[in-house]
This record gives structure tokens, C-alpha cells and sequence, in this order.
């Protein structure tokens, strides 16, 4: 679906230079510079359709972004994200939905080195199985382990629960304010709390 290097391209870093970013201290609750990457795994197209609405909504606030389903997904573009949100749904049962198989088998097998990552994660489920969001779970295990450090505590979305939901888009909203406030008033600094 997507070409090789297609993160590598967004970031303008040359495909195949797999190093890891160096490790940079916490920032606050924001969006840094540079795009933000939206990695999505979806069965039933739930998770896709909000990714792209999550897409829009950066878009609406001028932060650059690139939706990638999991297929395109692999160990090396994560360790050059800086900051990712996923959207990540649960089928069978408790299982990856099949775009993310892969990636869930072999990515996921051991922890990869994540401490410059940043994101956040909305996990949907249904609570009528017996797993709730046990994809979406485990790969916010796999990613602390990793070292990534969340925003914010993983959303979980119980068939498709309008509060929820909201939460995320607000989450979202709150960490491209500040993006947007700098952009419209590039000469106010921000003061220390
Ligand atoms: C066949 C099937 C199996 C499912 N299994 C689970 C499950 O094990 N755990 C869970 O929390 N949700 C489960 N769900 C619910 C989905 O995760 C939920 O409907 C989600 O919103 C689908 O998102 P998607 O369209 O992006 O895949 C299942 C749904 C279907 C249709």
C-alpha cells in the first residue's frame, strides 16, 4: 500500500538510515516540530475512518501529519517517529486486527529502542468479548517497554462510544494548541508554570 520509505521521505531523512533520534527530554503536553505519524490498525474500517479524521484535525491546525496502516509499519520507522498517535482496534478474539499481524508477531516480539517517542493511543474494543481492547493493550505495553512515553493514558473506546471519543479529539486538540498559539503569535514566549 505505501512505498518503501515513504516515512524516511515525510521526515527528509534518506530511506535506509535506520539510527535511532537521539533520546530528548520530556517536553510539555504538545505537538513537537515536524509531522506527526498516525499509524492505524483496523479489521472493520472504525479505526481507519478516525485516523483520518484525526488526520483532518491536525490538518485544521497546520501540523503535518501521515496516516500508516500497519502493513507499512516496521521497527525502523518508529525509531525515527518522534511522535506518533495510534488508533489501534481488537478482532477475533483479543487479537491484532490482520494488517497489524505482522507487525504484532515479529515488531512486537521483543522491545525496540522508543525513549525518543512521544504518543498517544486509542485502544477500540467492545466490552461484549471477552479481551477488551487486547490489541490495543498490548501494544501500549509493548511501546512503554520500549521506553515511548505516552501524553496522556490510553483512551479505550467501548463500541464506538461517543464520550470517548470525544476525549481523544480533545486530546488531540490540547496538544496542537500550543502549536497553533506559537504559530499565530510567534514572538509571545511561553511562561514557566
Ligand atoms: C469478529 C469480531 C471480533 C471482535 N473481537 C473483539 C475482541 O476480542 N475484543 C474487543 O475488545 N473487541 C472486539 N471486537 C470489537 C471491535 O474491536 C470494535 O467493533 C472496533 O470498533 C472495530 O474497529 P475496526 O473497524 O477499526 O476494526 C470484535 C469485533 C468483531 C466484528
Amino acid at each position: 500500500m505505501f512505498r518503501l520509505g515513504w516515512w524516511q521521505e515525510l521526515i527528509g531523512e534518506p530511506a535506509g538510515n535506520h539510527e535511532a533520534l537521539p533520546v530528548e527530554p520530556v517536553a510539555g503536553m504538545r505537538f513537537a516540530p515536524g509531522p506527526v505519524l498516525i499509524a492505524c490498525a483496523s479489521q472493520t474500517g472504525v479505526a481507519e475512518d478516525l485516523a483520518e479524521a484525526t488526520r483532518e484535525q491536525l490538518r485544521a491546525a497546520g501540523i503535518t501529519s501521515q496516516v500508516a496502516d500497519f502493513e507499512a509499519l516496521d521497527r525502523s520507522i518508529l525509531e525515527t517517529a518522534s511522535q506518533a498517535l495510534f488508533l489501534a482496534s481488537t478482532t477475533y478474539d483479543g487479537d491484532p486486527p490482520d494488517m497489524a499481524a505482522t507487525f504484532s508477531r515479529t515488531t512486537m516480539a521483543q522491545t525496540a529502542s522508543l525513549a525518543h517517542l512521544r504518543y498517544g493511543l486509542l485502544a477500540l474494543g467492545d466490552r461484549g468479548y471477552d479481551d477488551f481492547c487486547g490489541f490495543g493493550r498490548a501494544l501500549d505495553a509493548w511501546l512503554q517497554a520500549s521506553g515511548a512515553q505516552a501524553w496522556f493514558p490510553r483512551i479505550e473506546v467501548d463500541d464506538e462510544d461517543a464520550a470517548a471519543l470525544e476525549r481523544w479529539h480533545a486530546q488531540v486538540a490540547a496538544l496542537a494548541a500550543p502549536v497553533a498559539a506559537q504559530r499565530d503569535h510567534p514572538l509571545q514566549t511561553e511562561r514557566p508554570a
